[in-house]
């Protein structure tokens, strides 16, 4: 089991069948693999001259489909732009970015927003809901905005799964932070996306609110076999991962694969005594 374990109001009926998701083949310049997203050679950089700033320096890197990969690393070190630059909101300033199938760094903003909205799903430290709206009517706006129907039986199953189901009437200032988060992790799934992206989800939830939060986003991958990529400063939270990068200075400087709270903190003390 992994730390922390399962949310008592999961149950154990398996929600997000594994395997359910076919893996996408992601053709590469050097090679193949199913991955769900993939970066080759990326270089961002922000502003010009005297000003410029090199967030990522040559990142290259695949996200296997159905895996859960955390993100961590020193404040600056180019977290949030590799989340951005994977989630298709960032257009890298070199190299290549594919989503799924698809090269995505070299599409026209129109067509990259429709392929994020079909595509990616994201969850952040500030749930971002909107106030009037049920949270029903949160979790299923994205797909009403794109004209399609939600799946009920769907909807249904991981509302249960995330213990909200007698709160689906509710706005969200009548819930707690814990429960407005797994709505919109709900929303998030809801859509079936390629890739869920999470920048600090658990970050604004006391202990046992985040633990559930983590509970629901590992059942997420081991059931449904969904991708996941997230940035954390957290170690407990980076544990839950299958996989840990560390940024430093926009690179990739180490890798950890079955990590624990405490080899993350070790390798995050070292990063910071690196600088
Ligand atoms: N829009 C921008 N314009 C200019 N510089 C930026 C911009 N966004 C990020 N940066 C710079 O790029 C570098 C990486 O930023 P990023 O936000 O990715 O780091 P981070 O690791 O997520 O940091 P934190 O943990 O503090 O959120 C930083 O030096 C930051 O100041």
């Amino acid at each position: 089991m992994r730390p922390g374990g399962f949310h008592p109001a999961f149950g154990r009926e398996p929600l997000l069948r594994r395997g359910a998701r076919a893996a996408w083949t992601v053709p590469m310049s050097t090679v193949t693999c199913a991955c769900a997203a993939a970066l080759s050679n990326v270089t961002v950089i922000f502003g010009r001259n005297e000003a410029a700033v090199v967030a990522l320096d040559g990142i290259s890197r695949e996200f296997r489909a159905g895996s859960f990969t955390a993100i961590m690393g020193p404040s600056g070190s180019g977290k949030t732009t590799l989340l951005q630059t994977i989630a298709g909101l960032i257009s890298p300033t070199r190299g290549q970015v594919h989503l799924g199938e698809r090269r995505i760094d070299d599409l026209p903003e129109r067509e990259l927003a429709v392929l994020r909205r079909d595509q990616v799903g994201f969850v952040f430290q500030d749930f971002n809901l909107l106030p009037p709206l049920t949270a029903a009517e949160n979790i299923t706006l994205p797909l009403r905005l794109a004209r399609r129907a939600p799946e009920q039986e769907w909807f249904a199953q991981l509302t249960r799964r995330a213990g909200i189901e007698d709160r689906l009437d509710h706005r969200p200032d009548q819930l707690s932070g814990g429960q407005q988060q797994r709505v919109a992790l709900c929303r998030a799934l809801l859509t079936r996306p390629g890739l869920l992206c999470g920048d600090e989800p658990t970050g604004n939830l006391d202990r046992e609110s985040g633990r559930q939060v983590m509970a629901l986003l590992r059942e997420a991958v081991d059931d449904f076999g969904q991708t996941l990529v997230l940035v954390t400063h957290d170690p407990i939270v980076a544990a839950y991962a299958d996989e840990v990068i560390f940024l430093l200075d926009g690179s990739i400087t180490h890798t950890a694969t079955s990590p624990t709270a405490e080899s993350v903190a070790r390798t995050m003390t070292t990063l910071v005594r690196q600088r």
